[in-house]
C-alpha cells in the first residue's frame, strides 16, 4: 500500500506519533521536518514579495506553524504572526519567543491586524476536541471573510478530525496540506465546503508503525488510481471468448424510465464486458436494440403503466414470450435503474440468484418496502447495494447518519451486503467493516442518471472478475473510481454543465486511454 492509501483518525495519528518519539525521534526535530515540508511547497505557491499572515495555535499545530512562519521570514517573505492565547505547548512557546525574537510582528486582537496576501492556518489540528467559542470562533469567522486565500496546516481549524463536524465555526480553506497521513475527517461529505485543495505532505512515517496501529490490512482506506487500476479487468487475455468474459443481465427500464436502462447498458458496454443481456418491458424492446444493437434485448410482459409485470423465467409457460431467463447462466445480475415500484413482486425472485447481485435505484425502494435487512441475509451469493443518501434513509432508517464512513460501515454489517453510499465523496462497505472512499469527484455528477451509468459499469465489471478472484467491494471501489473520472474528464472538456448522464458514458474509456 501506498502513504496515499491510508486513513487515520485523531486516536490512530497519535498512537503513530508516540510509537515514532517512543522510537527515539525527537519531538521538536519532527516538528522541525514538518515545518520544513510546509515551507517547501508554499514556496511552489507563494511568490517572495507577498505578505504572509500566520495563524497560531496553542498546540503542535500551532508550532508547525511557527516553524512555517521563520523560515517564509529568513527567505525574505513579509511575515505577521496572530496568537491571541495565553497558555501555549512547551515547544510552540519556544518556537514563539524565538518568532519575538526576530522581531515578526505578532498580533493578539484581530482588528490590529495588517494586510496579507496569504493566511497560513495553524490553529488547531488534531487535538481539536471541543466546540470552537469566544474570540477565537470570532476570529475564525473573521478570517473566512477577508479575501485572502487560506492554506491549512494537517486540518481546516475547527474540523472534527474523524467526523468533519464543524465544531463551532472552522475556517474555510482554499488549500489543506495534511501531514504524514489522510484524516477520516477530510473525507467525509460534510468537511468538503471547507477543505478546498487537499494534498498529502509525506514525512516518512516508518511502514511499521502505520501496521502497528492500523493492522496489516487497515479499515478504511483511500481509493487511488493505483488502487483502481489494479483491479480492473485489463488487460484481456489472448485467449478468450465472449463468455468467457463475463455475461451481465440488467433488469431495468419502464415506459416512464426508458432512459434509465439505455444509460444502464452503455455503462455496462464500456466495462468490456462480454455478453450483455438487458431484460426490459416488451415495448420497450426495439428502443433498447437500437441503443444497444450488441446487447440482446429481453422483453418482459408489462404491467398496465409499463412496468415489468414478470420475468420469463426458464420453466414458466407463456406463448407470448420468445426469450426465457436462466437466472443461473449469469455472471452478475444488476436490477433497478427505471424499474419504478409498481410491481414489487420481481425483486425476491431475483434475490434467490446465486450469482453477484446489484440492486440499485427502484430495487432498493422495494427493498426497504419489503424488508431490507431479511431479505438480503437470505442471499447466498455476494450483493451490492448502490443507494444514494434518501435510499439509504429508506433501508437504514435506524441508522445515525453524522459519521457516513460508520454508517456505511454498520449499513453492511447488518445487511451482509457490500453498501456503496453515493454521494460527493462516496463510501463502499464491506460486511465485515473495510471502507473504501472515494477522494475525487465532480459535483457535474449531480444529475439524473448518472448513477443508472454506475450501476451498469459495475455490473459489467463484476460480471467479468466474479469472486473469489478478486473481492467485491475492490472491484466496486474501481468503477467508483473510474465513474468519477469519467466526470472530471467530461467537465474539464465541456464545463460541468455539460456533463449529462449520456455524455458521461462517452468519457468513461478515455479514463483508461490516459
Ligand atoms: N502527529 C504527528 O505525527 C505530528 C503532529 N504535528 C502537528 O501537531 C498537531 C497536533 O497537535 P496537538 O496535539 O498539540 O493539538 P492541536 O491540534 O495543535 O490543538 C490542541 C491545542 O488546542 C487547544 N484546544 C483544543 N480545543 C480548543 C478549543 N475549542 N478552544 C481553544 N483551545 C482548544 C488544546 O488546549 P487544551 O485542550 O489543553 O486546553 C491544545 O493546546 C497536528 O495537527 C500537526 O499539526 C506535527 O508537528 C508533527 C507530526
Ligand atoms: N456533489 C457531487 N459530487 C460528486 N459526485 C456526485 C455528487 N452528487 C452526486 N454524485 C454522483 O452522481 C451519481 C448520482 O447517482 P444517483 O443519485 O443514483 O442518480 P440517478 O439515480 O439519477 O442515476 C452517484 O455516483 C454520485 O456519487
Ligand atoms: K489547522
Amino acid at each position: 500500500m501506498t502513504k496515499e492509501q491510508f486513513v487515520v483518525t485523531a486516536a490512530q495519528m497519535r498512537d503513530i506519533e508516540t510509537r515514532i518519539f517512543t522510537a527515539g525521534m525527537p519531538v521538536a526535530a519532527l516538528m522541525e521536518k514538518v515545518g520544513g515540508l510546509i515551507f517547501q511547497r508554499l514556496q511552489t505557491i507563494i511568490s517572495p514579495d507577498k505578505c504572509v499572515g500566520i495563524l497560531a495555535g496553542p498546540g503542535h499545530n500551532g508550532g508547525d506553524a511557527l516553524v512555517v512562519a521563520r523560515e517564509l521570514y529568513f527567505h525574505g517573505y513579509k511575515v505577521w504572526i496572530y496568537q491571541p492565547f495565553s497558555k501555549l505547548k512547551e515547544l510552540t512557546s519556544q518556537h514563539f519567543q524565538y518568532i519575538q525574537s526576530l522581531e515578526i510582528p505578532c498580533y493578539q486582537e484581530i482588528n490590529e491586524l495588517p494586510n496579507c496576501d496569504f493566511l497560513i492556518d495553524g490553529l488547531f489540528g488534531f487535538g481539536l476536541e471541543r466546540e470552537i467559542t469566544d474570540f477565537i470562533a470570532a476570529a475564525i469567522n473573521h478570517f473566512n471573510q477577508r479575501n485572502q486565500p487560506i492554506i491549512s496546516i494537517d486540518i481546516p481549524s475547527g474540523l472534527h478530525t474523524d467526523t468533519g463536524e464543524v465544531l463551532g465555526t472552522a475556517i474555510q480553506a482554499s488549500y489543506t496540506f495534511c501531514l504524514g497521513l489522510w484524516k477520516q475527517g477530510l473525507l467525509q461529505e460534510q468537511a468538503l465546503p471547507y477543505v478546498g485543495k487537499t494534498e498529502l505532505i509525506d514525512f516518512h512515517i516508518p511502514l511499521t508503525d502505520i501496521h502497528a496501529v492500523l493492522d496489516n490490512v487497515p479499515q478504511i482506506k483511500r481509493i487511488t488510481k493505483i488502487t483502481a487500476l489494479s483491479t480492473l479487468p485489463l488487460p484481456r487475455p489472448l485467449i478468450t471468448h465472449k463468455y468467457k468474459q463475463g455475461h451481465l443481465l440488467l433488469i431495468c427500464g419502464s415506459r416512464r424510465y426508458a432512459g434509465g436502462a439505455i444509460l444502464t447498458g452503455l455503462g455496462a458496454r464500456a466495462s468490456g464486458v462480454g455478453m450483455l443481456s438487458i431484460a426490459v418491458p416488451e415495448s420497450l424492446k426495439m428502443l433498447l436494440v437500437s441503443h444497444l444493437p450488441e446487447a440482446l434485448i429481453i422483453g418482459c410482459p408489462e404491467t398496465e403503466k409499463g412496468a415489468i409485470a414478470n420475468l420469463p423465467l426458464v420453466g414458466c409457460v407463456s406463448d407470448s414470450v420468445t426469450h426465457l431467463i436462466d437466472l443461473n447462466s449469469f455472471t452478475t445480475i444488476a436490477c433497478g435503474p427505471g424499474l419504478t415500484t409498481d410491481n414489487i413482486s420481481i425483486i425476491p425472485e431475483i434475490i434467490e440468484c446465486e450469482c453477484p447481485l446489484i440492486l440499485d435505484a427502484d430495487a432498493l425502494n422495494i427493498l426497504a418496502q419489503l424488508g431490507t435487512i431479511p431479505l438480503l441475509k437470505s442471499r447466498k451469493s455476494g450483493t451490492v447495494i448502490t443507494p444514494h443518501t434518501g435510499e439509504f434513509k429508506r433501508l437504514f432508517p435506524h441508522i445515525d447518519y453524522t459519521n457516513r464512513v460508520k454508517a456505511v460501515q454498520t449499513a453492511a454489517h447488518e445487511s451482509g451486503a457490500v453498501v456503496l453510499l453515493k454521494g460527493a465523496r462516496t463510501a463502499i462497505s464491506h460486511p465485515q467493516g473495510g471502507v473504501w472512499i472515494n477522494p475525487e469527484s465532480t459535483p457535474a455528477l449531480a444529475r439524473g442518471g448518472s448513477g443508472d451509468v454506475l450501476t451498469g459499469l459495475l455490473g459489467g465489471l463484476l460480471a467479468q472478475i466474479p469472486p473469489p478472484e478478486l473481492t467485491m467491494e475492490d472491484v466496486v471501489a474501481s468503477a467508483t473510481w473510474w465513474h468519477s473520472q469519467a466526470g472530471i474528464l467530461a467537465a474539464q472538456a465541456r464545463t460541468e454543465l455539460g456533463v449529462d448522464a449520456f455524455t458521461l458514458t462517452q468519457y468513461l474509456l478515455s479514463v483508461l486511454k490516459g
